[in-house]
């Protein structure tokens, strides 16, 4: 099962990936994008409408050849006679969903659903054999940052490293204080992110510092997967927040989330309100028979765990 916090006391089991439209600056698309919106917007990022149609991916298996002698050879003249289809698994079969600035989508399924690889394919860093490409701003499950830097640092080093030639020094360093300060980092903003053996930020500190560093280019659209992962659920909440602030203010965990794409073994199972999705499900008569966060009971749902729901008479 996928490994977000949101398992923890929040009751969220499984995983949650987020394609927070704070804000972006878009690179390509394949889909509604006007040309216009690719350039560069001086009086901040420019609301891009992200928009993914009937996304299908299939992946070739990967070849038995050094641990089965006889199926590489089965399948080498399979391959020769076009009868290899089977090599082929079809990850996602048709999934459709779209995000308006100041939105957040939550992608919701069990492990292997295929979360990361809708998020790979909108991302641009996945192009075969699929239909749609947007590639922006990517805060991956696993940071890139270096260990022996403060925060402070890090965010400095890329402000030069990314932000435009014709920003001045101090415009920089004013950016990163901005940055720090709406992320929440003031308290660690000399301390070295660390890991292995050099002590340093939190978890969520390190979460955060890697979601500054994309968004200190202003991005129009933000891809995290599983931005929540590893933290306790009052840095999950807290993340959360700031990711909602970002994106515009608002309420509350499962509610902070204007839509949801709830996905199971790559098929869409709801796209729409994240608030009336639970209504969705009830009016098809899934019911949950106990307390259930909303989250637990679709990816119970998502994932064919129904002990806990009445189903509708007709599937059994
Ligand atoms: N390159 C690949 N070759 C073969 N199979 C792949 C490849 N990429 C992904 N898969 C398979 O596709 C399915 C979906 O994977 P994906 O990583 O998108 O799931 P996920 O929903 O993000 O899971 P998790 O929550 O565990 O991160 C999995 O069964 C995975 O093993």
């Amino acid at each position: 099962m996928g490994s977000t916090q949101f398992a923890g006391s929040n009751g969220f089991g499984h995983s949650m990936d987020f394609m927070s439209q704070a804000y972006l600056r878009n690179r390509s698309s394949e889909i509604d994008i006007e040309e216009d919106s690719l350039n560069m917007n001086k009086d901040g990022p420019l609301p891009i409408f992200l928009k993914f149609e009937y996304v299908e991916c299939k992946v070739r298996n990967s070849k038995a050849s050094s641990a089965n002698p006889v199926k590489a050879v089965v399948s080498k003249v399979a391959s020769r006679f076009n009868l290899d289809q089977d090599n082929y698994k079809q990850i996602l079969k048709g999934v459709t969903g779209s995000v308006c600035p100041g939105e957040i989508l939550a992608l919701m399924g069990p492990s292997g659903s295929g979360k990361t690889t809708l998020l790979k394919i909108i991302g641009g860093r996945l192009s075969e054999n699929v239909e749609g490409r947007i590639t922006i701003g990517f805060v991956t499950q696993d940071d890139v940052l270096l260990s022996q830097l403060t925060v402070d640092e890090t965010l400095v080093f890329a402000a030069f490293l990314r932000l435009p030639g014709n920003m001045s020094r101090q415009q920089k360093h004013a950016r990163v204080g901005m940055i720090i300060k709406e992320l929440g980092l003031e308290r660690c903003r000399h301390t070295k992110i660390g890991g292995g053996f050099v002590k340093g930020i939190s978890g969520g500190e390190r979460k955060g510092t890697s979601i500054g560093y994309e968004i200190l280019v202003d991005p129009s659209l933000l891809l995290l997967d599983e931005p929540t992962s590893g933290l306790d659920s009052t840095s999950a909440n807290r993340l959360l927040q700031i990711l909602q602030g970002l994106a515009k203010p608002s309420s509350r965990m499962f509610h902070m989330f204007d839509k949801l794409l709830l996905i199971s073994e790559g098929y869409p199972l709801y796209y729409g309100k994240a608030r009336e999705s639970m209504e969705y499900f009830s009016d098809l008569r899934f019911i949950p028979e106990i307390a259930m966060n909303p989250a637990e009971f679709l990816l119970d749902l998502a994932t064919g765990q129904v002990n806990d729901i009445s189903v509708p008479e007709v599937l059994y």
